[in-house]
């Protein structure tokens, strides 16, 4: 559906300064019918990336198609068009405080040239999809941000687009707020099989909702993959910092602050097993207790859903024996679960802490 090859932006240096290459050889295809999540941190060139979609910034090297239209060919009247057919929504939702909610909503419409009969046959559906059906006459100042960021959705689903760009649509808005935004999006998706592209800095919000991720740092794409998967099995630092914030993936720091790389006389291994879908449900611990004779004293651990498959971490004290500890690890990694010695630690660290 959408398609950047080898995108590149330069712009020339704010106030005189060095020139700055915010995208630097983007090459990425967005399925239709996705919800795809663009990470990154500030500067990382996000904003940029969703804002070639549409021509709000030109690029400076490489071509960007959606649904099949190069969208650097286009100008006037033929971008106009292309631009009806991707629809965006902002952070700080870009409504005129002086037009009622209807009004907001019907402002594209009027614009395209659409009798008044036609825009309400169009709008009130709308407002109804949003939740906003019994606020059509209020202005912006009395709506709440979840509110205003229903009416920016309303409007931009009123032309009828094919895709939703969504910049940093929920980081103006509380955590209960984001969470009813971001299932109105991944409703739309499944209702209109919209695609949806959308650029955050929150972890959290990639894993609510979408299907794929990619992770920007300096103009580039450094990690990309199936949500799932990057979450539990993110292979580049950055990537790893984002995803430890959500899945519980870092040690407390009681914990990591007594671990020692090489074993310690009299102490223990400290291993974490990752749980991964349908390996979620093993019942590991009484299994290793079993065959190995191993006590474990459970040190730290999460259980999570990422788009309804469970994933868990837990982090382990292994007591025992060193050559039962391997052949416990070598049983873990035999039944598709990931095992990691963290290091080690003197004996009774749970009586130590
Ligand atoms: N119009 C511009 N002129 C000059 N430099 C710009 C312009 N727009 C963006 N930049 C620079 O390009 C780089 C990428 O910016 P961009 O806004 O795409 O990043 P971002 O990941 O969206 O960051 P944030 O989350 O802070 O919005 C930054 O270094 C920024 O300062």
């Amino acid at each position: 559906m959408i398609e950047f090859q080898g995108v590149e932006k330069v712009f020339s240096g704010r106030g005189g300064g060095p020139e700055v290459r915010a995208l630097d050889g983007i090459d990425l295809s967005i399925g239709r019918g996705e919800i795809f999540g663009i990470i990154g941190r500030s500067g990382a060139g996000k904003s940029t990336l969703i804002r070639v979609v549409n021509m709000l910034e030109r690029p400076t090297a490489g071509s960007v198609s959606v649904d099949g239209v190069d969208m650097a060919a286009l100008d006037g009247a033929g971008l106009r068009d292309a631009r009806r057919a991707i629809g965006m929504i902002f952070q700080h939702f870009n409504l005129l405080s002086s037009r009622t909610v209807y009004d907001n909503v019907a402002l594209p419409l009027e614009l395209a040239g659409l009798r008044k009969s036609e825009i309400k046959a169009k709008v009130e559906p709308l407002l109804e999809l949003v939740g906003l059906g019994d606020k059509r006459d209020r202005y912006p100042a009395e709506l709440s941000g979840g509110q205003k960021q229903r009416v920016g959705i309303a409007r931009a689903l009123s032309s009828e687009p094919k895709v939703l760009l969504c910049d940093e649509a929920t980081s103006a808005l509380d955590p209960e707020t984001t969470t009813s935004i971001l299932r109105l999006l991944a409703d739309i998706n499944a209702k209109l099989g919209l695609t949806i592209v959308l650029i955050t800095h929150e972890m959290a919000v990639i894993k609510e909702i979408c299907h794929r991720v990619a992770v920007m740092e300096s103009g580039t794409i450094i990690e990309r993959g199936d949500v799932f998967d990057v979450f539990t099995a993110p292979r580049h630092a950055t990537t790893r910092s984002f995803v430890s914030s959500v899945v519980g993936a870092e040690l407390p720091e009681t914990l990591s602050e007594r671990l020692v790389a090489e074993p310690v006389a009299g102490g223990n291994a400290v291993l974490r097993i990752t749980f991964k879908g349908a390996m979620a449900n093993t019942p590991i611990i009484s299994q290793l207790t079993r065959r190995f004779g191993l006590d474990l004293n459970i040190l730290h651990g999460r259980i999570d859903h990422i788009q309804d498959a469970p994933f868990g971490v837990l982090v382990v004290e292994a007591v025992g024996a060193a050559d039962a500890v391997q052949s416990a690890i070598s049983f873990i990694n035999a039944n598709n679960l990931s095992v990691e010695v963290l290091g080690h630690v003197p004996a009774n660290l749970r009586a130590a802490g």
